[in-house]
This record gives structure tokens, sequence and C-alpha cells, in this order.
């Protein structure tokens, strides 16, 4: 991993009306880096995502990426939200095109990516049905899907697989350690779940509840695939549950 900067967060502030969400935030993720963002329920992790984006604008304060102010337009960003958003008129194979078309890939390299999300998913037999004919946690392996195979530089994940069981929530979280480590991307996981977040991430931003800052920021020094029995990560676990306590 470089030690180049891939995003900057400096003095970030969001209101919305009286109520302040992010306070003053300023943190930094390397190029490269996979880093999960915890924090208690309601603190602005969404809201983060959502000025990443550039959904809403900040109160104060900015976002870089490669130095330059965030722009979806211009940087190599996809996003997982937590809604499933499948587009319902696609079948699940044109939902898989749509990215690599609107960016005019070659058909080749399109069908190329295509199938292979499709295998790494699970996919293959169902690449005819339409979203509504497929279980939520398919739906969601179809928007998995859709964004990573435009092979990313930023990827962006609101607790993904919250609707998924734990089988399939195991798989997709190897999944997407494999993804990482192949395209290089780096990647912002938002996540409820301490234990996928140790799991996951080489570094975790542990959010306070509001208003919001960066509470503390843990190192999970363990080798991939991880072991959720070992010693060391219930150490890391148990240490990080206990900082997003608020009560
Ligand atoms: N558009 C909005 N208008 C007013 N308040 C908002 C808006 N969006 C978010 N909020 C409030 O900002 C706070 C942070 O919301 P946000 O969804 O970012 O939290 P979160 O950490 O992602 O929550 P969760 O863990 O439940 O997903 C909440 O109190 C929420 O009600």
């Amino acid at each position: 991993m470089s030690e180049e900067t891939k995003v900057k967060v400096r003095n970030l502030t969001k209101k919305f009306g009286d109520l302040l969400v992010l306070d003053n935030a300023s943190f930094d993720i390397k190029k490269g880096e996979f880093v999960c963002i915890v924090g208690p329920t309601g603190c602005g992790k969404t809201t983060f995502l959502n000025l990443l984006v550039k959904l809403i604008e900040p109160t104060a304060g900015e976002i870089l990426i490669d130095g330059e102010p965030a722009d979806p337009k211009k940087h190599n960003l996809s996003f997982v939200f937590q809604e499933p958003s499948a587009f319902p008129w696609l079948t699940v194979e044109k939902n898989l095109r749509f990215n690599l078309e609107i960016k005019h890939y070659s058909k080749d390299e399109i069908d190329k990516r295509v199938a292979r999300m499709a295998k790494l998913l699970g996919l293959e037999k169902v690449m005819n049905a339409y979203p509504r004919e497929l279980s939520a946690s398919a739906q969601q392996r179809v928007v998995i899907g859709r964004s990573f195979a435009m092979y990313p530089d930023l990827l962006l994940m609101d607790e993904p697989y919250g609707q998924m069981d734990i089988k399939m929530r195991y798989y997709l979280e190897d999944e997407v350690i494999k993804l990482w480590k192949e395209t290089g991307a780096t990647v912002i996981f938002i996540t409820h779940n301490v234990e996928e977040a140790v799991y996951l991430a080489q570094r975790c931003l542990i959010m306070s509840p509001k208003p919001t800052t960066i509470k503390e920021e843990v190192n999970i020094d363990l080798p991939y695939p991880r072991n959720v029995a070992d010693a060391q990560f219930i150490e890391y676990r148990e240490h990080i549950t206990e900082m997003i306590k608020w009560w």
C-alpha cells in the first residue's frame, strides 16, 4: 500500500437545521487502504458518504479525493448503499452491464467483466431474471456486481450486507477482500457490525455520538484471512465495542 493520500477530510461539519451532525471532523484515508467506519446509530456515517458523493453539501470544511474536491463525475468511485438498488426495469445481466456501457467499454471487456462478476457473486443462473424475482440478498449482490464491475479506485459501501444471512455475508466479506486485493481499490466500508469491521479493515475509524468527531482510530494488525475465534481478533472486537458504547 502506498503512503499517498486518497481521501482527505478537513474540518468537515454538517448541520441539518439546528442539528449538528458532523462536528469539525478531520482524517485521511490512504490510497489502497481498506477502512471501516463504525459508530453508534445516527452519528452521521451515511451523512459522511452522502457528502463524499455530493448528494449533499457540507456546512463547513472539505473532502478532497486525490487532492481535488470530491466529484463523482471526475473520480472513479462506486457505491453500494444499504437498500438494494438494482434497476427494476433491467435484467440482472443488463444491470451488471449498465455502468460499463455508459462508460463505453468495448463489448469484449464488458462480456469479460460481467461474466466474472456473475461467477463471483453466484448470479450465473439468474442473468435473465428481473430484480423483483430475486431475494433481497440476491438483489444486493446484483448491485455489488454492478459496482465492482467498474473496478473503481474508490469503493464506498454503506452497510451493504445488512440484508443478508450470515453465510452469504461471510462469503461476500471474503469476496470483497479478494477484489480489494486484486484491484488495489481504496475501500470505505460502513458497518454497525464490529465483528465485520475487524474482519475486513486495515483500520477502523470510530465515530463518537453526535455531534460527531473521530473518537479513535484502530489499526487492525492481523493477516488475512482473519479468524473470528483468534484471541487477538477478539481483543480488537472487544476494544472497539467498548469504544462505540455511548451509554
Ligand atoms: N436530510 C436530513 N435532514 C435532517 N436530518 C437528517 C438528514 N439526514 C440525516 N439526518 C440526521 O442526521 C443524523 C445522522 O444520520 P445518518 O443517517 O448519517 O446516521 P448513521 O450514522 O448513518 O445512522 P445509522 O447507523 O442508523 O445508519 C441523524 O440524526 C439523522 O436523523
